[in-house]
This record gives C-alpha cells, sequence and structure tokens, in this order.
C-alpha cells in the first residue's frame, strides 16, 4: 500500500513521498522491518523519537511524529501531526481495510469483558457469525486466542480486525479501556452502537483524577462513535446520569437500560441460587427471562448486551431468549465446582473495590454459612486501592485471606500488609497456592468461596517473571483433595 493511501501528507514538502511502499506499521522501533512506517509516541516510560534512528536502521522508510518531537535528522520522510498516537490509528485501520460490518465497544469500569462475551453470544444465537475481542483473548466461531490487553493497540486491532472479517466475522463486540480509548488505540474502528455499564475506582495510577478517567471513557460517546449512533448506557449507576449527559451533548441516540431504563427497563429480579428470574419490559411487551447466572451485576451485564444485540439487528423477543442461555466469560463468577456438602468455590476477577463489593455482596442472599473471600493486589498498579480491598473484605466477608496477585516489581510483603493495614482479623498467607487450599479446607455446608482478583488470568507476575498459575485449577485441585 502506497503512504498516501494510509497518512495525510500535508505536512511534507515532497510530494513524491506519497509513492513509498507500507509494508507494515508499528511504534516499536524494535519491531520496524523493511518499508515499515513508524510512530514515535511519547510513553509512560520513554519517548519513542529517540527510537526513530533504530527504526530507519531496521528499515523504516517513513515516520509520524508530534509537531514538536526531537527525532534528529532521519533520512527518511517525517509526517508532523498533532496527535501520533490517532494518526497511527487512522494509519492502521486504512492499511488494514476490512472490519466486520457490525462493530460495537462497551466502557466502564466493570462488565466490559462480560458484556463483549455476553454480546456475541446473543448476535451468535441469533444466527450472526460473532466475536468479542478484550481481556479474556479474541473468541469467534474459528478461534479462542487467550489475551494480554483489554484493548489492543491499534496495529495490532486492526490486524486483527481485518482476519476476523476475512474469516467470515459480521458482528464484533470490543471492550475499550480507559488507557485504550486515552491512547488512541481505538480510533479508526467503525462503530455502529457504544455502551457504558458503570465507572468506579480504577487506574488511579494513570489517570490524575476521577474526572479525567471518565472523559476518557467519554472519548467512546463523543469522538468515536458517529452521529446518532445507539448509546446503551445503564441507567443505574452513581455515573449514569453523567455518561447520559455526554452522550446526548455528543449527539448520540441514548437508549437506557436497568430498573431507571426506558429502552430496556427491569421491572423484579427474584434470585435463585445460581439462577435468577428478571422480569423485564420493552416497548409494551413483558419478557419473563430466566437467567443462568450467579449476582445481580450479571443482570445489568446482561441488558446492556442486550440493548446492544438490539439496535445491531436481533429482535427484542430473541435477545430475551437468547439471555436465558448465557454463559459467564471465562473467570466472572465462574463456579469452579462444590464441596460434597454442596458450598460453591467460584473464581472471579474482582481486582477493583467496586467489583469485589459487588461479588461479595452478590454471592451473601444465597449462602447460609460463611462467605469466605481469597484475594490480593497487582503490583505496579494503583496503591490507593489496597486498603479498600481490606476493607470491603473485612466488612462484607466472614473469613477474609489475604494473599499475592501479580506482585509484578513490588515486594510482594509490602502489598500484603498495605491490605492487612485495613483488614482487622484476616489471615494472611502470601502463597496463593496455599492460600487457595486453606479456604478449601475450612469450607462448610453452607459456605461460599471466592478466590478474587485473577480470573481468567493462566500466569502469576513475580519480578519480570509469569509463572505458569491459573486460580481455577488450583481450586479444583483442592476441591478434589478434600475428597481424599
Ligand atoms: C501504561 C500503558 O498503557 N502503556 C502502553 C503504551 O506504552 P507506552 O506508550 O507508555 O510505552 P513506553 O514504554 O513509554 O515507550 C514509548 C514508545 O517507545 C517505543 N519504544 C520503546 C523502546 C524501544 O526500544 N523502541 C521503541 O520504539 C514504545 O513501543 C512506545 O511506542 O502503549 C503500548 C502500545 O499500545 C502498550 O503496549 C502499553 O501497555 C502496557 C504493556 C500495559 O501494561 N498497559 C496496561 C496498563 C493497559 O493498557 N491496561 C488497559 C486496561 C486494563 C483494564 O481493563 O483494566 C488495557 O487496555 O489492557
Ligand atoms: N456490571 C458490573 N458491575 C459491577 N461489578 C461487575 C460488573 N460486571 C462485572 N463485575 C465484577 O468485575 C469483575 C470483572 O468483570 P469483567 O471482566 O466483565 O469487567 P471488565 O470491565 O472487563 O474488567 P477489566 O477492566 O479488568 O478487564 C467481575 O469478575 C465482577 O467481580
Ligand atoms: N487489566 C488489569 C488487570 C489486573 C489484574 C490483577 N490480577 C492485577 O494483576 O492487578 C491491569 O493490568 O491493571
Ligand atoms: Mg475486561
Amino acid at each position: 500500500m502506497k503512504l498516501k493511501d494510509i497518512a495525510d501528507l500535508a505536512s511534507l514538502a515532497d510530494p513524491a513521498a506519497g509513492e513509498l511502499d507500507i509494508t507494515g506499521l508499528t511504534s516499536d522501533s524494535r519491531k520496524a522491518k523493511h518499508g515499515y512506517l513508524f510512530a514515535a509516541l511519547k510513553g509512560s516510560r520513554a519517548d519513542g523519537s529517540a527510537f526513530a534512528a533504530d527504526a530507519v536502521g531496521r528499515g523504516a522508510v517513513a515516520i509520524i511524529a508530534a509537531r514538536d518531537a526531537e527525532i534528529g535528522a532521519p533520512d527518511v520522510p517525517v509526517i508532523r501531526v498533532e496527535d501520533p498516537r490517532r494518526t497511527l490509528a487512522l494509519a492502521a485501520a486504512a492499511f488494514y481495510e476490512r472490519q466486520p460490518e457490525i462493530m460495537v465497544a462497551v466502557t466502564g469500569t466493570s462488565g466490559k469483558t462480560s458484556v463483549a462475551s455476553f454480546t456475541r453470544q446473543i448476535w451468535a444465537d441469533a444466527g450472526f457469525p460473532a466475536a468479542n475481542i478484550g481481556t479474556t483473548g479474541v473468541f469467534s466461531p474459528m478461534r479462542s486466542d487467550y489475551g494480554s490487553l483489554t484493548t489492543p493497540d491499534p496495529v495490532e486491532l486492526h490486524r486483527v480486525l481485518q482476519e476476523l472479517a476475512d474469516e467470515g466475522v459480521t458482528h464484533a463486540a470490543m471492550e475499550a479501556s480507559s488507557h485504550g480509548l486515552d491512547q488512541r488505540r481505538l480510533d479508526g474502528v467503525k462503530l455502529a452502537a457504544g455502551a457504558f455499564t458503570n465507572l468506579g475506582r480504577d487506574h488511579m495510577d494513570y489517570h490524575p483524577t476521577v474526572d479525567d478517567y471518565l472523559a476518557a471513557k467519554m472519548r467512546l460517546f463523543d469522538t468515536l462513535l458517529p452521529a446518532g449512533a445507539p448509546a446503551i448506557i445503564f441507567a443505574d449507576d452513581g455515573f449514569s446520569q453523567r455518561a447520559i449527559d455526554a452522550a446526548k451533548a455528543a449527539g448520540k441516540d441514548v437508549l437506557t437500560v436497568g430498573r431507571k431504563g426506558g429502552f430496556i427497563a427491569l421491572k423484579r429480579v427474584e434470585h435463585e441460587r445460581f439462577r435468577q428470574h428478571a422480569e423485564v419490559k420493552i416497548g409494551n411487551d413483558i419478557y419473563e427471562v430466566s437467567l443462568p447466572l450467579a449476582g445481580d451485576f450479571q443482570v445489568a451485564n446482561a441488558l446492556v448486551s442486550a440493548g446492544l444485540a438490539m439496535v445491531t439487528g436481533v429482535p427484542a423477543a430473541a435477545a430475551m431468549r437468547a439471555l436465558e442461555r448465557l454463559r459467564g466469560a471465562p473467570g466472572r463468577l465462574d463456579l469452579v465446582g462444590a464441596t460434597e456438602e454442596g458450598a460453591p468455590a467460584y473464581v472471579d476477577y474482582a481486582h477493583k473495590p467496586d467489583a469485589l463489593e459487588n461479588v461479595l455482596t452478590s454471592v451473601r442472599p444465597f449462602t447460609t454459612g460463611r462467605v469466605i473471600v481469597v484475594f490480593g493486589c497487582g503490583g505496579d498498579r494503583d496503591t490507593g486501592k489496597r486498603p479498600m480491598m481490606g476493607e470491603i473484605a473485612t466488612r462484607l466477608a466472614d473469613v477474609v485471606i489475604v494473599t499475592d496477585d501479580n506482585p509484578r516489581s513490588e515486594e510482594p510483603a509490602a502489598i500484603r500488609a498495605e491490605i492487612m493495614a485495613a483488614a482487622p482479623g484476616a489471615i494472611e498467607i502470601g502463597d496463593r497456592r496455599q492460600a487457595i487450599r486453606t479456604a478449601v479446607e475450612m469450607m462448610k455446608a453452607g459456605d461460599t468461596l471466592i478466590v478474587a482478583g485473577k480470573g481468567h488470568e493462566e500466569g502469576q507476575t513475580v519480578g519480570d517473571v509469569t509463572h505458569p498459575f491459573s486460580d481455577h485449577a488450583e481450586v479444583a485441585q483442592a476441591l478434589k483433595d478434600r475428597l481424599k
């Protein structure tokens, strides 16, 4: 593809550069190859400008850079732009031309993975070849790839979208993380609809204030979604009104779901152990839906997903029927098994205060004995959430075991100490495997165990090394060993 086909070359003096053949794009000089377009991005740790020469040395033939970036005098054309991240994303979208016909994105502090997965399942149920992309990877009729970032970098994202389109996927749901939105990773995705679940504390190490965090999320509505496109907004969150206002101000077709919802109104919910029965009103029709998932928050996620599916071609009745067959996303209030007396053990990805609060509150109604929770906090992430999660666990669970999550570069004992300081009476067991075993061994009839924080993750990162580790496998093994 020619350079002129993927970038605006207004800043270039020599129009002949437009004829350059571009064979790939990257913002990481180490990945540059012959014929590549390199984007020099200012990051959180490094300034990509410093690596322009490296990229050119490896074969890059043109560079995207900020107007004021100091990149020396490389012997290749330099496209100067206001917002290099956005320019890179738009170039990636032009380079990988094809995308599934109908793409939707969901943002919010919690529930993104669940909503993206549920939306895919509802579409699939209605007969559309569908995919979802996010924290747990890429799922489609032809693949189930384990993922790492919630919102992949734009080059990777557009490569995957083209592959999905070429596999015949027509509908795709993706997660829009605040990092992803802020770093323009989704700019260039042709979205048909967007959704908002909720806003709580997260990533306060990255976003200076809550307003800034909300503003990053609202880019989905004010910048990425085309005018008039549907914005499905969960109506019952503390930040719902601000999301509604932002989407309306941006000229979107705001459709609310939930108890206060206008598009899909939740009239009543009854909890059964692993199921919930909901009465839902859509237009003048009432639907009785038996949702095969535990947890109040899953009702919210199901309604947001149904909303997304309904504005992208699924009739209301079909969407409601599909909800009765939903499977939870991997590691989201994921029932691993039960003790011989029927006490359930769940793995859940709650790794932020609101999520932990929700999951512990959700299991209380069907727990006649004790709620036992095992959790820790990741290193190199927002430290402020540690005491908050200690306090929540102590308040809402009967037995609290504080263990390691992914310590990364931090001292594991120091992370635990910050949680323990706010969790009087908690048991501290650093070794996560041992912590899980201890919890499973203490389970009695009527108890519920929640192992929180790592969900679907398949490794534990200590220092720079990721060791194979799965909460699901550990809980399953410990349950099995109880029978010995
Ligand atoms: C803090 C953060 O979000 N960092 C992301 C960001 O990196 P960065 O721009 O800050 O990188 P940097 O290290 O400062 O380097 C600056 C530039 O120099 C380049 N470089 C660097 C070295 C070199 O030799 N050559 C070179 O060209 C880098 O490629 C980069 O372009 O852009 C990169 C490319 O898109 C991302 O891979 C990287 O994600 C890192 C790995 C990460 O851990 N991100 C997490 C925090 C994240 O994004 N999480 C969200 C939310 C999770 C949730 O759902 O809660 C997610 O969407 O997953
Ligand atoms: N709608 C919701 N409201 C509150 N908490 C939720 C909601 N949905 C999920 N959770 C909690 O958050 C955890 C993560 O859910 P999920 O993976 O769907 O969210 P996410 O937004 O994708 O999170 P992440 O940003 O970490 O990828 C769940 O395991 C559950 O504890
Ligand atoms: N996407 C999140 C995942 C956190 C998961 C938790 N297990 C942790 O390591 O803190 C992040 O990178 O901040
Ligand atoms: Mg996610």
